[in-house]
């Protein structure tokens, strides 16, 4: 029997983190459970900082970027001792069950509190870097990509002005997902992302065929690379220089940054995120423990925790194969 339920926002935050807090409290509540939210991440959860919510606590919240309960990284739970001291505090305060909304990172910190806690536990994907196993996408992907969109279209104007090639970086950490997405829809003419393979200064060649190419064919024009973020070792303003300099065409680096992370979420994260929350207290009260809740072909799913580091989500592989096509031609 779940009488009581806590919930934590941990790692970078998501576009729809919001909509699922008050999904999770929603659905409790209809059942009686209690939910109580831990500030901060897991750092609300070792210093016992947190409020109880009620319906009410999350009623205008949905159309809200960000986390009312807050986010963070937290380097005391890498250590025995801090997941140690995460658990005594769920008993403490008698929780029967801990939702994690965050990514991979996140449930490894929920998987080590797992080593000597008895209650259940159950992670929500929530980053925009869509790169978590086990679900077709993460809470604040899709706005994610709206919003780098609407800035590469605002670039695209400017570089179509000054004939200029642009490189936009996006963020994703070690993932394509971002750029490969945001890049198709812009119409980019080169998308660069790890999964790629890492470009090294010595070889930037294949970069700059399909550049010249296109000077040669449609004269000068505005030029559009998405990069993903650690992609070029040197960082995305010394790419910008370099093909600057073995082109000879003005080319200048945008990094998007964290102006990513932010805003109202978009419809369908708002969906997702309420459609997880919901699933993840259901399946709590089944019984579910160690789960993931996510959604596959639009159903949603349990997946264990334990594998959704594994990084095997690839890449939509028709979208990479046009882009390469029409890339290279
Ligand atoms: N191997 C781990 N062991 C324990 N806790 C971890 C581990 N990896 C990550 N965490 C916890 O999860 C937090 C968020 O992880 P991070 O990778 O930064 O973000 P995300 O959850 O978005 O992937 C970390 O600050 C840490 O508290
Ligand atoms: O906000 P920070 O700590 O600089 O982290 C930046 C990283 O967080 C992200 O925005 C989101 O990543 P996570 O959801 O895995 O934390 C990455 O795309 C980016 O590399």
């Amino acid at each position: 029997m779940i009488k009581r339920i806590g919930i934590l926002t941990s790692g970078g935050d998501a576009p729809g983190m919001n909509a699922a807090i008050r999904a999770i409290v929603l659905t409790a509540s209809v059942s009686n459970i209690d939910v109580i939210g831990f500030h901060h991440g897991f750092n609300g959860l070792l210093e016992s900082d947190y409020q109880r919510l009620l319906p009410q606590h999350v009623a205008h919240i949905i159309h809200q970027g960000g986390t009312m309960l807050k986010s963070a990284r937290c380097a005391q739970l890498h250590t025995a001792e801090g997941a140690r001291q995460a658990a005594t505090v769920l008993e403490e305060l008698e929780l029967d069950a801990l939702i994690v909304i965050g990514g991979d990172g996140s449930f490894r910190g929920a998987l080590a509190i797992a080593n000597y806690y008895q209650g259940q536990i159950m992670g929500i994907p929530g980053t925009i870097d869509n790169d978590i196993d086990g679900t077709d996408f993460t809470i604040g992907f899709a706005t994610a990509i709206d919003t780098a969109l609407d800035t590469i279209d605002k670039i695209r104007d400017t570089a179509e002005a000054f004939e200029r090639i642009f490189l936009i970086e996006l963020m994703g950490r070690h993932s394509g997902y971002i750029s490969l997405s945001a890049g198709i829809a812009a119409g980019a003419e080169q998308i660069i992302c790890p999964e790629f393979g890492i470009l090294q200064p010595h070889n930037i060649k294949a970069l700059l065929a399909p550049i010249q190419r296109a000077q040669l064919m449609r004269g000068s024009s505005s030029y559009i690379i998405v990069v993903a973020e650690n992609s070029y070792p040197a960082g995305t303003s010394a790419l910008a220089e370099k093909i600057s300099e073995a082109l000879g065409i003005e080319c200048r680096a945008c990094i998007l940054g964290h102006i990513q992370r932010g805003g109202s979420p978009v419809g369908a994260d708002r969906i997702l995120a309420t459609k997880l929350g919901a699933f993840a207290v259901e399946q709590l009260l089944d019984g579910a423990h160690l789960m993931m809740a996510g959604e596959v072909h639009q159903k949603p799913v349990l997946y264990p925790l334990i594998n959704t580091g594994e990084k095997k989500k690839q890449l939509d592989p028709y979208l990479v194969r046009w882009q390469q096509n029409i890339a290279s031609d």
